[in-house]
């Protein structure tokens, strides 16, 4: 047995999916979460029932890639039962998708959840219109607390006929039914939907396509505009026959303060800075405290063991590896995610991003970008990992790109560690002005040239509400768990080898041969390029690398302010860190990666270079 979740975006399958079979798979407050189709299986009687959780679509005649997916899947008519989730605080809209399911003539059943909310607005639910119209049974959860969720597997075993409904459609809408059921015995709902252009009979399509074209000529509207407001007109009737306002509560629209321009811009940069001035100051406290368990518990002990000197390279190295990594994952990856998921299951995310939204057109993307940048300032790798709900392959190219460039916490390390401490606080400003200035830039550029459609926002406004604690510990930690396991091993791997070309003296012979490179160009001495290279496995590594490398941390007294600026400058451009290139591999693919790659080492060695030749 085999059924599928369909419904609008968040409205909860994923969550039901997840209590149905035990699996993760990402719930979320925010319209978009499931991109792709996520399987699991659960038992019922002893027998296994394979489960299938589809992207939210609002409807399955438009052409975006989820809406062609849902479409796809239900075409192949490969399930027994399709499970409708609504949310039943606004049934209108999901009733019509709800009647194009319904149209493809599989067994159903209706899952009107979010009853907890309804209630909570005086809402009065009656699923009897549901059931007499459709012939479908209807059951009612709050799937957020677990209600009647065990209901819907039994119901969907035991639906076995397709629905009953009948779209009332204009009268033109309904001959065209008629004539091309008589020439083509093609049943009611197979007529609709060659009359849209849908469907397996190339002949049937043909004739539906003249038929359609004779109606369109007459009316001023198109067949499908036609059948579109037919069927928003029943989904209308039905809605308001299910659902009656019990009560007035009294109600403050809290969209009205967050969503105009002033105070609701105002409010939304208050709680990004707050948001990033909370991660570094309790992230940099907690960190210290790892670092400082590592150097006095790991490192120095081992160092203590006196051990073979390639074997002490090694061990160290990987020590050192492990302390960054869980430096950077436990103090400010976690508890980014844990703000962000805050942010997202409040709802308050949409609303940003329909702040953000006009801003983000320039650089050719639409509002839902805040998510990645706004966790890009944490670290990339979670910001690359949330490019997924970003609905076309060009904003993904286009945010990729622009993501990585976002200075994250470790290059704010070097930036207040390196310029702020040694050159002065302005100076450090004007790197962070002239990253973002790069980024404006490169969104512009890419938003011209990159092919593609751009598509419109159409966000819905998903409702307020307080986020479930355990809910947001739930999802945090499972994006710190895919953090670990793509970044750590990587790193270890790295530093392993990093460990491996300095003990057999590489790395010595390498900076000979670049010296005259990097002091042509950048004015740096050849142990700076290693430093560099240091910095790919992780960018504050390049700060402690060098220190290391020029013998003191008053690094002031080795190289001069020019120096250390461009230092600077050229890290925080100069290619993205391991951990990040490998989420990118995954997530746009290698060329992206590659050109990503190539492109910020040249900005980094052009910017440096031009200031080190303007400056000097
Ligand atoms: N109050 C309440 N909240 C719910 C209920 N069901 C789901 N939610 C919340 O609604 C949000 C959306 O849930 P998801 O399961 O991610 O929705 P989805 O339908 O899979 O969404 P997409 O993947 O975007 O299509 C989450 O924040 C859930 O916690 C419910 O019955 N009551
Ligand atoms: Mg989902």
């Amino acid at each position: 047995m085999k059924f599928a979740l369909i419904g609008n975006p968040s409205v909860g399958k994923s969550l039901i999916f997840n209590q149905l079979t035990g699996l993760g798979v990402e719930v979320s407050n925010y319209p978009g979460t499931t991109v792709e189709l996520q399987r699991g299986n659960t038992c019922f009687q002893r027998e296994i029932v394979e489960l299938v959780d589809l992207p939210g679509v609002y409807s399955l005649e438009g052409n975006s890639d989820e809406e062609g997916l849902v479409r796809r899947f239900l075409e192949q008519q490969d399930v027994d039962a399709v499970i409708v989730v609504t949310n039943v605080t606004r049934l209108e809209r999901n009733l019509y998708l709800l009647l194009q399911v319904a149209e493809y003539g599989l067994p159903m059943v209706v899952v009107l959840n979010m009853i907890d909310e309804a209630a909570k607005r005086g809402l009065e639910v009656d699923p009897g219109p549901i059931h007499d119209l459709l012939g479908v049974e209807v059951i009612q959860t709050a799937a957020s607390q677990g209600k009647n969720i065990d209901r819907i597997i039994p119901a969907a075993l035991a639906a076995s006929s397709p629905s009953v409904v009948e779209i009332p459609y204009d009268h033109h809408i309904e001959a065209a039914v008629r004539s091309l059921g008589k020439m083509f015995g093609a049943d009611r709902k197979e007529s609709v939907r060659a009359l849209l252009g849908f469907g397996e009979n190339p002949e049937l399509i043909e004739a539906a396509r003249t038929i359609s074209d004779e109606i369109e000529s007459r009316h001023r509207m198109t067949v499908a505009q036609i059948i579109a407001a037919n069927r928003h007109n029943f989904a209308h009737e039905i809605a308001d026959l299910t659902v009656k306002e019990e009560l007035n509560l009294p109600q403050t629209d809290p969209d009205s303060i967050l969503t105009r321009l002033i105070p609701g811009m105002p409010i939304l940069i208050g709680i990004l800075i707050g948001m990033l001035l909370f991660v570094f100051i309790a992230g940099s406290f907690l960190e210290e405290i790892i670092v400082e368990f590592f150097d006095v518990f790991a490192i120095q002990p081992f160092v203590a063991l006196g051990l073979p000197p390639l074997v002490e390279t090694l061990g160290t190295s990987v020590l050192i590896a492990l302390q960054a990594g869980l430096g950077i994952a436990f103090p400010y990856v976690f508890l980014f995610y844990i703000i962000i998921s805050i942010l997202e299951d409040s709802g308050y995310m949409t609303r940003a991003a329909f702040l953000a939204d006009n801003a983000m057109h320039r650089v050719g993307m639409h509002g839902g970008a805040v998510i990645p940048f706004t966790l890009a300032f944490g670290c990339n790798v979670p910001a690359i990992m949330s490019i997924r709900l970003l609905r076309s392959r060009r904003e993904r190219i286009i945010a990729s790109f622009l993501v990585t460039m976002v200075p994250c916490s470790a290059r704010t390390v070097i930036i207040a560690g390196i310029v702020a401490s040694f050159v002065g606080i302005a100076a450090a400003f004007s790197v962070y002005a002239i990253v973002f200035l790069l980024i404006l830039i490169t969104g512009l550029v890419l938003s011209r040239v990159t092919p593609g459609e751009r598509f419109g926002m159409i966000m819905e406004m998903v409702p307020l509400r307080w986020p479930d604690p355990k809910l947001v510990m739930k999802k945090s930690w499972a994006r710190l768990s895919e953090f670990l396991f793509i970044a750590m091993p990587l790193l270890l791997a790295g530093s392993i080898v990093l460990g491996l070309l300095e003990f057999f003296g590489v790395m010595a012979y390498f900076e000979g041969l670049v010296e005259p490179y990097t002091m042509a160009l950048l004015g740096l001495p050849g142990y700076a390029a290693t430093a560099l290279i240091f910095g790919i496995l992780r960018k504050e590594m390049a700060f402690e690398t060098l220190a290391i490398l020029a013998g003191t941390a008053d690094l002031g007294a080795v190289l001069s302010s020019l120096q250390l600026y461009v230092f600077a400058i050229v890290t925080v451009l100069f290619v993205p860190c391991l951990a990040t290139i490998t989420v990118l591999l995954r997530e746009v693919g290698s060329r992206i990666t590659l050109a990503i790659t190539a492109y910020t080492v040249a900005l980094g060695l052009l910017v440096g270079g031009l200031i080190h030749y303007l400056l000097s």
